[in-house]
């Protein structure tokens, strides 16, 4: 038997060999991408991909041509990501996406629900020279950028506990806006009733479908029945309406003392870590200096291992993944969106050559937004 240090040393020298011929063959990709870009051809060739796995593993013990095929395979997609990124870098005007510089001075600003939403909250911390309008739906934010009469809609998109907020996703397709910039807002509902009225007293709840979970602890331990209504805001404006002491709001304090309400307590969400992001949408992708977040839309084809490369593809531009979901395609059923958000600006190469390649390679993709998140 040899000695492991000696067959180390082999293993070194073919180890060299391979980065010289990976090398070699880097440089050959790039030979073709040129003669491609000239001709305007794709750089992405399945058949001949296809092709080459096929007839290079051709003859191998079964076990170790699994294993080659995938060395291959990742050869092959390590050369198709130079490709676009040397393409791009020769022809910039290939780069499919423009965003706008920055965003025209919004005058009108519209959130959903009435005022002392944690919406007009975040509105205000977002556009503080802007006085923000209320509309009763979600829908009619998207609807009022879209015809023009709103600048621009600012409307949640996650919570900390509660999640995604899964409506707001299907109408920023639906309607064709993009995400410029975003809100993290500390949330901490409190109970708020009729003034004199007691704890005691309190035996339903109103607040909005994604506040409610948020204080299910303690809703369940105080055997209150949960009633949603449109809008944490709304849910305050409902109880000084009725004047019933056994119906109180899960809502901010704000709101509480905008309508009169007595706060029966406060900080009641289960997490006290719970925050909220928000988003301010409107007509144009903009892209600003001191953007460092990117949110794409896009389908995958129907096959398997077709997510993990998408998100591979990421990882191998150096980006990173810092949020991931999907929603059903309401026109293909059990067909997929998916929405990601990354790190980067896109006015760098590595996340414009990612884009690219997105584009060239998916059934469908769209920029959904660019965006700031402070403190990185
Ligand atoms: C190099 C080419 O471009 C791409 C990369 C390939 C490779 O690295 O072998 C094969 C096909 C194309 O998807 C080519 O078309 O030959």
């Amino acid at each position: 038997m040899r000695e492991l240090s000696e067959i180390r040393q082999d293993i070194n020298r073919v180890d060299s060999a391979i980065r010289e011929l990976f090398l070699l063959r880097m440089s050959l990709a790039l030979e073709v991408a040129k003669t491609k870009a000239q001709s305007d051809d794709k750089i992405y060739k399945p058949d001949r991909e296809a092709e080459i796995v096929e007839k290079r593993s051709a003859g191998m013990e079964e076990e170790l041509q699994l294993k080659y095929v995938s060395l291959l395979q990742s050869m092959i997609r390590a050369s198709r990501e130079y490709q676009y990124s040397e393409i791009l870098r020769q022809t910039p005007e290939k780069f499919p996406f423009y965003p706008a510089e920055t965003l025209a001075k919004p005058k009108t600003v519209f959130y959903q629900g009435v005022p002392g939403a944690y919406q007009e909250l975040a509105a205000r911390a977002l556009f503080p020279s802007c006085e923000p309008q209320n509309v009763p739906t979600w829908e009619q934010v998207f609807q009022s950028v879209r015809d023009g009469k709103a600048d621009i809609g600012v409307v949640p998109v996650e919570n900390t506990t509660a999640g995604t907020v899964s409506e707001v996703y299907d109408l920023l397709l639906d309607y064709d806006l993009y995400i410029n910039r975003s809100y993290i807002k500390k949330i901490s509902h409190c109970l708020a009733a009729v003034p004199g009225t007691k704890l005691e007293d309190v035996k339903r709840v109103c607040s909005h479908p994604h506040a409610l979970p948020q204080c299910h602890s303690f809703i369940s331990e105080h055997d209150l029945e949960a009633i949603e209504v449109a809008n944490t805001a709304i849910a305050a404006q409902n109880v000084q309406k009725k004047g019933d002491k056994s119906l109180a709001a899960i809502c901010s304090q704000e709101a509480a003392v905008r309508y009169g309400l007595d706060i029966l307590a406060e900080g009641i969400n289960d997490m006290q870590h719970n925050e909220t992001r928000f988003i301010a949408v409107s007509k144009t992708l903009t892209c600003q200096p001191e953007d460092n977040r990117i949110e794409i839309a896009f389908h995958i084809p129907n096959a398997s291992g077709t997510l993990i490369t998408v998100l591979d593809t990421i990882a191998h531009y150096g980006i990173d993944m810092t949020e991931i979901h999907s929603r059903p395609l309401k026109d293909s059923p059990w067909c997929y969106v998916f929405y990601v958000d990354f790190t980067g600006n896109m006015r760098d190469h590595a996340v414009q050559s990612l884009l690219y390649q997105l584009h060239e390679e998916l059934p469908y993709i769209k920029v959904i937004g660019s965006y700031c998140v402070p403190n990185e």
